[in-house]
Formats: C-alpha cells, sequence, structure tokens
C-alpha cells in the first residue's frame, strides 16, 4: 500500500472544507446525512469544525461489497426515520468515484421536499465518474486509485486507518488469493 495522504493532510484539508461551509451557512442549520459505513471518520472530524447547528442523521448505502468497481447499483440499507421538510440537508460521504451512489442518494432525498441538498466529500476521484455529479464541497481531489483509509475499506479492512492509502496490484492480488 502507499501513502497517499498524511493524517495531518487530511485534517489541515478538513479544517479548510469546514472553514468554507461555515462561511456559506452562516447561522443556517444544516442537517448532516452521513452515508455509513466510510463517512463516518471524516463526519466526526467535519462536524466538529462546524459553527452552524448542525443536526446529524446517517443512512447506510453499499454498492461495492468486496469489489474495487461499483456494481452499479446502490442499496439503500439503512434509510432516515425521520422527514427533513424545509432542512437544509448536507450530504456527506468519504468517496465521489462513479457518481452513481451520490447521484440515487441525491434523488431519494428529493422525496423530503428538503430547503437544499448540497454533497460534501472527502476525496472527489474523478477519472471513474458515470453519471454528470460534481461535489459541492471535497476536501481532497484524486486523479485515479483505490483507495483506503480514514472510514475507507477494502472488504472491511483498513476502515481504522488514520491516513489515506492507495492499494496496489499486489494487495489486491493477496486478498483473493490469501
Ligand atoms: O461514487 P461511487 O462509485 O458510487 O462510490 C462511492 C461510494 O463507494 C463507497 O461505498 P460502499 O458501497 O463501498 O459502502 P461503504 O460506505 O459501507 O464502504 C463509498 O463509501 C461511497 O459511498
Ligand atoms: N474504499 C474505497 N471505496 C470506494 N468506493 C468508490 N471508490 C472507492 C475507493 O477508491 N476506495
Amino acid at each position: 500500500m502507499k501513502l497517499l495522504f498524511s493524517k495531518e493532510v487530511i485534517a489541515r484539508r478538513i479544517g479548510q472544507l469546514a472553514a468554507r461551509i461555515n462561511r456559506d451557512y452562516g447561522e443556517r442549520p444544516v442537517v448532516l446525512v452521513v452515508l455509513l459505513k466510510g463517512a463516518q471518520l471524516f463526519a466526526a472530524d467535519l462536524c466538529r469544525h462546524l459553527t452552524c447547528p448542525v443536526r446529524l442523521e446517517f443512512m447506510r448505502v453499499c454498492s461495492y461489497g468486496a469489489e474495487t468497481a461499483s456494481s452499479g447499483c446502490p442499496r439503500i440499507l439503512l434509510d432516515l426515520d425521520e422527514q427533513l421538510r424545509d432542512c437544509h440537508i448536507l450530504l456527506v460521504d468519504d468517496i465521489l468515484d462513479t457518481g452513481l451512489t451520490l447521484h440515487h442518494l441525491s434523488r431519494h432525498l428529493r422525496q423530503h421536499q428538503p430547503a437544499s441538498i448540497r454533497t460534501c466529500v472527502l476525496i472527489d476521484k474523478y477519472e471513474r465518474r458515470q453519471v454528470a455529479i460534481a461535489a459541492d464541497y471535497a476536501a481532497i481531489e484524486l486523479q485515479q486509485g483505490f483507495v483506503v483509509g480514514f472510514g475507507m475499506d477494502y472488504n472491511e479492512q483498513y476502515r481504522n486507518l488514520d491516513a489515506i492509502y492507495c492499494l496496489e496490484a499486489e494487495d489486491l492480488a493477496k486478498e483473493s488469493h490469501p
């Protein structure tokens, strides 16, 4: 595995991102809709920098399973149990890759008739995009590579790492032929 972003760099980028969000939202209350499992560490750090009134809600969506390619069909495994009508929603995810997850979730959340929906990701990885979607807020931009750490997994491993790494060919081979 190759180190891409140290914990110090991640912390600095999250702080800078939060400053932008604070400027944009001012005093307006925001509902962070956090996508489990991957976004939990990012959201925990981000929300502690936010100065507007914050409400935290969680959803669980899955489209990768044990693979490094999207199934093409994000499944909602845990939905919201409250209506978010007239709320300002900030949809928080760890990574934007094909875009299918955030595209699907943004459409799903529109049914709540919120006042606004914006998207916020730790990593915007643009090379594999399949739908036209851009993150409103992204802490880090990356062209390619399957990344793990800081909440992100490969087959449920590595979420606990405090930095972000790129998996290399031998890491993937090791996993499929233990
Ligand atoms: O832009 P996309 O190609 O849709 O990829 C992004 C999604 O992939 C990962 O979710 P995953 O399905 O692996 O679930 P997890 O959050 O539980 O790891 C990640 O957490 C994002 O939600
Ligand atoms: N862990 C992880 N999950 C992803 N989901 C979409 N792209 C990625 C990635 O690069 N790493």
